[in-house]
């Protein structure tokens, strides 16, 4: 039966995927309330440039006081997109202590400050939901957090940047330069204020760490990540990964460590072959594999940013939370029992391209494959190219840690003939 009395909806920001928000709950009002079992209404509006002009939304919902537009005492949720720590974090906490449930995209301030933003929430006995934070449209905490509740998840390994995925497929399939595909993204409302959030991994690690903690259940923060950047990823990387098969994609990777006695959470640029399944997604979307013990391999793919698609999490979110205040419940909080530690990288175990400039005479390669040696580093293919006395030389690696890459790494760097490591690539999805 619908409820006539309506659920009053604040909207804090209203920029690429507030407006879309804003514009879903007008055009969709019928089914959202059909849906919800109430009627929803649009509150008020918090946003920072008042004077511009924004289409289907009443100029009189429109407030510059965010925060007393929270303390009102009559909203029943309060949609967070305006991102950033402060004043979103402040912003969120006060909505509960006013009896407001939250629905945010905003995956650095969960990835900082999940554990007491979820704390403050139950304290209030509110829902804090945030689909629309990792992966865009994508369902994945959702299905994370409840219809793989009861199965073990081993490991969760993606895309999970629509920004970095669309550079390094312009990249890779039109050679565009990086500035050219970055400001590209940028137009079509992909890439974060700041945009280096994007390209050095900050925005994949936020999301890396919000999958590990809902997926192991356990907490991990964005420190927690280990993190690389896209920004030195080159043409000849490119050039390389395609002689050996393989392009190149920013994966996030969380992991299982030590007979599951500890977690891994790691983001950074690797090759993987053109046969996976990852290989091929394109432009701005994400893709994400999911390996659990009960249920094998599942893959979530879709758009990963831009403002419906995370429009389309964001309102998933406010039906749930809305069904929840109609009951008088809410949905699972935060679920952190099983506090596992999180390893250094050292210890994650991967494959690894190394790109060294050498000079070319004999007995080069004899050296550099004792340095491998030394280090327990099993070599698995090894390329020489020359060039004007110098040669270039390539080595992947059967699988090795991190750590005992890392010290082959620095010897072979006090080689007398290495004249330099080019590139260093892990190798993912074989
Ligand atoms: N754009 C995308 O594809 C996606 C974005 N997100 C997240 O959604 C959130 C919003 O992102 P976008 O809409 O892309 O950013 P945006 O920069 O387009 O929009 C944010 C809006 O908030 C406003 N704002 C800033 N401070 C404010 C304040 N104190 N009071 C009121 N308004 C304020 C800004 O003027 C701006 O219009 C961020 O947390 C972002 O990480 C999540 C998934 C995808
Ligand atoms: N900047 C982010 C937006 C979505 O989370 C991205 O490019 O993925
Ligand atoms: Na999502």
């Amino acid at each position: 039966m619908m409820r006539t009395r309506p659920l009053k909806v604040a909207l804090l920001g209203c920029g690429v995927v507030g407006s879309e928000v804003a514009r879903i709950m007008t055009t969709h009002a019928d089914d959202l309330a059909a849906r919800i079992g109430a009627p929803v209404e649009l509150a008020g509006v918090a946003v920072r440039r008042p004077d511009k002009v924004r289409e289907g939304i009443d100029p009189a919902l429109v407030t510059t006081d965010a925060t007393a537009l929270v303390k009102r005492g009559d909203l029943d949720i309060v949609v967070e997109v305006i991102g950033g720590i402060e004043p979103a974090r402040t912003l969120i906490t006060t909505a509960f202590e006013h009896g407001a449930s939250v629905v945010s995209a905003n995956k650095a301030l969960l990835a900082q400050d999940g554990a007491a933003l979820h704390a403050a929430a139950d304290e209030h006995g509110k829902d804090l939901y945030y689909e629309a934070a990792v992966a865009g449209a994508i369902p994945l905490i959702r299905p994370l957090r409840e219809s793989l509740a009861g199965d073990k998840v081993n490991r969760v390994l993606g895309i999970v940047n629509g920004t970095t995925n669309f550079i390094l497929d312009k990249m890779d399939t039109t050679g565009a330069g990086y500035q050219e595909a970055l400001d590209e993204a940028t137009a079509l409302g992909y890439a974060e204020a700041d945009p280096t959030a994007d390209v050095e991994g900050f925005d994949a690690a936020a999301k890396a760490a919000i999958l590990a903690g809902i997926a192991f259940h356990t907490r991990v923060r964005l420190d927690d990540v280990y993190r690389e950047g896209m920004s030195e990823v080159t043409a000849a990387d490119f050039a390389s990964a395609k002689e050996m098969g393989c392009t190149i994609k920013l994966l996030a990777i969380c992991e299982r460590a030590g007979d599951g006695a500890s977690v891994t959470a790691r983001v950074h640029p690797a090759m993987i072959p053109l046969s996976h399944p990852l290989a091929s997604v394109r432009g701005a979307y994400n893709a994400v594999f999911v390996e659990s013990d009960a249920s094998g391999q599942l893959m979530f793919y879709g758009p990963g940013a831009g403002g419906a698609p995370t429009a389309s999490a964001v309102l998933g979110d406010l039906v749930a939370v809305g069904r929840n205040r109609i009951s008088g419940t809410t949905g699972p909080g935060e679920s952190a029992y099983a506090a596992l530690p999180v390893s250094s990288m050292g210890e994650v175990v991967t494959r690894y391209h190394i790109s060294l400039d050498v000079a070319d005479k004999p007995g080069v390669l004899a050296q550099v494959a004792t340095v491998f040696a030394e280090h327990g580093v099993s070599i698995d293919t090894v390329r020489q190219q020359g060039k004007d006395g110098e040669a270039s030389l390539v080595v992947v690696t059967h699988r090795a840690s991190d750590a005992a890459l890392g010290g082959t790494v620095e010897a072979l760097r006090n080689l007398d003939t290495v004249r330099g490591v080019a590139s260093i690539m892990r190798v993912e999805g074989e």
